[in-house]
Formats: structure tokens, C-alpha cells, sequence
């Protein structure tokens, strides 16, 4: 069974086989209109949309390179109305989650701090953690800012989170290091928690071994089926390029990309 970065894991330390890429999923929480799936569809195409269907939550899946490490990337793109709502859809199925409010909207910023208190304590009293990273979204919108970048710096520091503020529709350098970032965190946490286990030491001091292992209890829930969600294989067109990058089939009267 591949490692994943999060609670799909059996609770004994598994070697993956060379060829088979860890996981991470990754939940992508805020406001309507923050930016939530043009953030995914930049990561995932490097292109930004104009025009979405604001009531879809689908969850797409991309084989990514993080730290010449390969690693299959899962990105649900939720569609909350307005608020956190019926969470158990994705907290157990999280590796991380991106809180995104809009630079441009002071509710948005405020309907994150809702998102965090929801979320943080949950995640806090797990094994691994599964990280949380605060985004300020819509930089590009300087002139029409509500949200200072020290209130989102002060608001993460408060709940233990890292935070960026991005364009989804500028560079896509900057959006591609968010994700990154996300796994990073993710596979360090999940280091972490295994590192952590005690060690013992026999009698004899042959012999070092960890803590006995808890029984073989799978972690792993299944892919939650929020109303509407669907998995859906991602295909570019860079797809037919050389190099190794992540692929998207989206299903065009979903998006309007230009
Ligand atoms: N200027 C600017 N507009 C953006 C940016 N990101 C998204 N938008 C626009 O903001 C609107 C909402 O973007 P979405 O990605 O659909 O936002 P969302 O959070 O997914 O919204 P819901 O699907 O309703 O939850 C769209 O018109 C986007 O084109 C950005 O970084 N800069």
C-alpha cells in the first residue's frame, strides 16, 4: 500500500516500492468567489479560467515532481456556499488544506477565520498533522485591497499556519509553490510522526526496535462523494510535451479557459 501524506496509512512503517509514488491529498477550502478553482485549474493547466460553475466540487488528480520526489497529487476543489459546512466530506481524507480568501474581500478573509477554527483543532490532535496553509488570494487586485498582508500573517501565526498571498492569474511559478509547499509540509509531518515513535531497547541491548506497532488498522477512508464530486484524470496538452508533467482532461463545459 504507497504511503500517503495524511490518514490513509496502515499504522506499521510500509517501504514503498521504488516505482510507486506517494500520495497527498490536498482540500482546498474558502469563500465562493476567493478563487478556490482558479487556483486548482492554474496549478494543474498553468492557465486561468474566467467563467466556472460556482456550485461544482470536483476533485482532480495529478502525478507532480516535489524535491525530485514523484508524488500523486489530489486536489479537491470544494464549493462550500458560504462558510464551513458538512466537513466530514474531507477533513479524514485531508493530507493539508489551503484556506483561501480573496485580498479583495474583507469576508472572505473573515469566512477563512471560520474555516481555521473548524478545522485547526481537528487536525491538531492528529498523528501526522495534516498541515494547513492561510492564502491571500488575487494579489494582482492591489488597488482594491481589504485584507493587509500583516492581517493574514498575524491571522496564520494565530492558528500555527503558513501563509502566501498569489495571483491565480498571474505567474504560475508562485500557484505551483503553494501546492508544492503543501505536499512538502504534508510529507514532513508524516516524517515527523513516524520518527517520533518510541524506541525500545531489549535487555540485552542486541537489540533496537520500535514500539511495538498498533494492530494493522487501515487509516485509509474512502474518496469522501460530496454531491457532485467526481474524480476526474487530468489530461494538458502539455500531456504530448517531453517532460514529465501533470495531466488534465477537463471537461470543457465545466471551465472557459483563454
Ligand atoms: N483578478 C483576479 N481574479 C481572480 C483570481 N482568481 C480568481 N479570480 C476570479 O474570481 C472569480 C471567482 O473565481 P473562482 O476560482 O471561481 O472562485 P471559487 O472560490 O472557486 O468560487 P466558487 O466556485 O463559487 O466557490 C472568477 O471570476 C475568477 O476569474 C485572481 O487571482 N485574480
Amino acid at each position: 500500500m504507497s504511503l500517503m501524506f495524511g490518514k490513509a496509512r496502515t499504522c506499521n512503517i510500509v517501504t514503498i516500492p521504488e516505482h510507486e509514488p506517494a500520495e497527498c491529498n490536498i482540500v482546498v477550502l474558502g469563500a465562493t468567489g476567493s478563487g478556490k478553482s482558479a487556483l486548482t485549474v492554474k496549478f494543474l493547466t498553468k492557465r486561468f479560467i474566467s467563467e466556472y460553475d460556482p456550485n461544482l466540487e470536483d476533485t482532480y488528480s495529478s502525478e507532480e515532481i516535489v524535491d525530485q520526489q514523484p508524488v500523486q497529487v489530489r486536489v479537491m476543489d470544494t464549493a462550500d456556499q458560504d462558510g464551513p459546512v458538512n466537513c466530514e466530506r474531507y477533513l479524514a481524507w485531508a493530507s493539508a488544506f489551503l484556506v483561501v480568501y480573496s485580498i479583495d474581500n474583507k469576508c472572505s478573509f473573515e469566512i477563512c477565520q471560520q474555516y481555521l477554527e473548524m478545522v485547526t483543532p481537528y487536525t491538531k490532535g492528529l498523528q501526522p498533522e495534516s498541515p494547513i496553509i492561510l492564502l491571500g488570494n488575487k494579489v494582482d487586485m492591489e488597488r482594491y485591497r481589504q485584507v493587509s498582508q500583516t492581517d493574514g500573517e498575524t491571522l496564520a501565526a494565530r492558528f500555527g499556519c503558513t501563509f502566501f498571498e498569489v495571483s491565480a492569474c498571474l505567474d504560475f511559478p508562485s500557484v505551483q509553490h503553494v501546492f508544492h509547499e503543501a505536499v512538502r509540509e504534508a510529507r514532513r509531518e508524516a516524517e515527523r510522526s513516524l520518527a517520533v515513535r518510541p524506541l525500545y531497547i531489549s535487555e540485552d541491548k542486541s537489540t533496537v526496535s520500535l514500539s511495538p506497532a498498533p494492530p494493522l488498522l487501515p487509516c485509509y477512508k474512502e474518496l469522501p462523494t460530496p454531491t457532485t464530486a467526481k474524480v476526474v484524470t487530468v489530461k494538458s496538452s502539455r500531456a504530448q510535451s517531453k517532460r514529465r508533467a501533470p495531466t488534465l482532461t477537463l471537461l470543457k463545459d465545466r471551465f472557459k479557459i483563454f
